[in-house]
């Protein structure tokens, strides 16, 4: 059986002033990972500008790699029609970095929930009213909130921690296998992190979910992955199991991004 995931030898340049620009930016270079078919969560960290979120936007099919393979069950991962972009889509679901910039403050947040429900509802009738309220629930269930709690809300009429839990929900309505998740926590309180990167170990439990975690937060990284994968100016620098790497990481600048973390996040306080 094919893997979920697989990248193989990919590389991203961007080319700034159009196709005959000199100027390349290499992205992302020589990227080559796989996520299996048991659910697992992936870390992948560096610092900005590393390359975390180009891969995200190819792993979503929202940028084409310029070499390199990137495959979903064993399908190249190139979106050409709308029924083939919906398939992938229900299986395939992105979390954004800032709720507050994923629903418009101008529309209630039920209206996001209704709207997925309505158009990935599996099966030929289109569901009434009742069954999309009960998907929407279902899935606002498993992120700690219920229908009631959101229903007739606008964004700004939500914390931080509840916004960030309802567009995770809205992903889970499809169903989906694997949730790319880029930067996910990076502007929800610092106290509200754990709560959310727990959230996504339940996920990976309950409902057999992959999540690739992309994220500068070595500390939740650590608490939450299986997998690590620690980049540095597009490439890869080291991966392997969490805890392995960064309880004993080999690469002078895995060793460097934990040393920093200790120093800040982690100072004795007494
Ligand atoms: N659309 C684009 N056009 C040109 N260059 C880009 C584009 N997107 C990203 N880059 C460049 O590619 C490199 C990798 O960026 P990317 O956003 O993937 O890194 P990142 O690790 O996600 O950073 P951050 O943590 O700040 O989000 C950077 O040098 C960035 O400036």
């Amino acid at each position: 059986m094919s893997a979920l995931l697989t990248l193989s030898h990919v590389t991203k340049i961007y080319r700034q002033g159009g196709m005959l620009g000199r100027r390349q930016i290499v992205a992302v270079k020589d990227v080559s990972f796989e996520i299996g078919n048991e659910p697992e969560i992936l870390s992948i960290v560096g610092e900005s500008g590393s390359g975390k979120s180009t891969i995200a936007a190819m792993i979503l099919g929202q940028t084409a790699p310029t070499q390199g393979i990137l495959q979903f069950r064993g399908k190249a991962v190139a979106l050409h029609g709308k029924a083939e972009r919906r398939a992938f889509m229900r299986e395939v679901q992105p979390v954004l970095q800032n709720p507050f910039e994923a629903f418009n403050p101008l529309k209630r947040v039920d209206r996001y929930l209704f709207e997925t429900a309505r158009s990935f509802s599996a099966g030929a009738r289109k569901p009434d009213r009742q069954q999309i309220e009960r998907l929407a629930d279902e899935a606002l269930g498993h992120v700690g909130l219920s229908l009631a709690e959101v229903k007739g809300r606008f964004p700004h009429e939500l914390s931080g921690g509840q916004l960030q839990r309802t567009a995770i929900a809205r992903a889970l309505i499809p169903q989906p296998r694997l949730l790319i998740a880029d930067e996910p926590v990076s502007m929800v309180d610092a106290s509200l992190r754990m709560a959310i990167v727990n959230l996504f170990e339940q996920l990976k439990h309950e409902l057999g979910l992959s999540i690739v975690y992309i994220t500068h937060d070595l500390a939740t990284a650590y608490y939450i992955s299986d997998r690590i994968i620690i980049m540095r100016k597009g490439e890869i620098v080291e991966q392997g199991e969490a805890r392995k790497v960064l309880d004993n990481p080999q690469h002078s600048y895995s060793r460097a991004l934990k040393e920093a973390v200790l120093s800040a996040d982690f100072a004795p306080t007494a």
